[in-house]
């Protein structure tokens, strides 16, 4: 039975994912928190789930290298220098890396990047995320992902594209931009739209997740895929065979 390390095992995510691991017939090794060295787990581990904070990464990636085990990074908020240090650990070992394990998000996705191609210029684009009060990043990782796909149907870049703030006298929506609002409220699990609006009319693609197991579930089912990878970049598009 594959053995499953988790960082971060004393938060939502973490305590999520040790209560559906049995049930998908993989076993929990064990976890690493705040205080604990990452490199006792990665040894013991056959596989890695990251669920735990941005400034961490680093650490658990480097002790994943150490170990020459795969790794999950479910962790969001990452920076540009985060991405780096996956690229350059995904040349040692199997990293995956996603904001969103549900299965419902992969398809949202290609539904996000499908519309914004054929609806074109004249269709605003608006992403609004909603999560619990804890939630420390924003927008969330998810959003991002979805203002990808928007972007990639679109044919530009979300770097390129997005909106993150308006206050004040921000004047008219610019053609061809992306708006991302965040919500933080409550026990919120995590609810993304996207909202397509033209004169006169308007389309809303949106997903809740009302229960943190449908991430849990997906992190274990990347994690089993991911054992027995070559070392690389894997999305969670290839574990659910897109
Ligand atoms: N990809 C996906 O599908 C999903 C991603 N997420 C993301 O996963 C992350 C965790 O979410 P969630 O479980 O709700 O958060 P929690 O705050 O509940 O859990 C995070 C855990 O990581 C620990 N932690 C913090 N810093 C470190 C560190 N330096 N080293 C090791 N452990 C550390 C925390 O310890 P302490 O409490 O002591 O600080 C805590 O136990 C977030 O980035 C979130 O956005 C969440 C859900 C789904
Ligand atoms: O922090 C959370 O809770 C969640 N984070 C992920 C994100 O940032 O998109 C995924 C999910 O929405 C829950």
């Amino acid at each position: 039975m594959t053995s499953i390390g988790i960082y971060g095992s004393l938060g939502r995510m973490g305590q999520a994912i040790a209560a559906v691991a049995p049930e998908m017939n993989a076993r929990i090794a064990g976890g690493a928190d705040v205080k604990d060295d990452p490199g006792a787990i990665a040894a013991e581990a056959d596989v890695l789930i990251d669920f735990s904070a941005a400034q961490a990464l680093e650490a658990h990636l480097a002790a994943a290298r150490a170990a020459g085990k795969p790794i999950v990074v479910g962790t969001t908020g990452l920076s540009l220098q985060h991405h780096a240090l996956i690229d350059a650990a995904a040349q040692e070992i199997a990293v995956l890396q996603t904001g969103n394990t549900s299965l419902g998000i992969g398809l949202l996705q290609r539904l996000v990047r499908e519309a914004a191609q054929q609806l074109g210029a004249d269709w605003d684009i608006e992403i609004v995320e909603m999560h619990h009060r804890h939630k420390a990043d924003a927008p969330s990782g998810t959003a991002l992902m979805l203002g990808n796909a928007a972007a990639t149907g679109m044919g530009t870049t979300l770097a390129e594209a997005e909106v993150t703030d308006r206050a004040g006298t921000v004047g008219p929506r610019a053609t061809g931009t992306i708006g991302l609002a965040s919500l933080r409220g409550g026990s919120v699990v995590g609810d993304h739209s996207v909202v397509f609006a033209t004169a006169g009319e308007r389309i809303e693609l949106t997903h809740r997740a009302d229960d943190r197991a449908i991430f849990a579930r997906g992190a274990v089912r990347a994690a089993l895929w991911l054992a027995d990878k070559p070392a690389g970049r894997y999305t969670m598009d290839q574990v659910l065979g897109g």
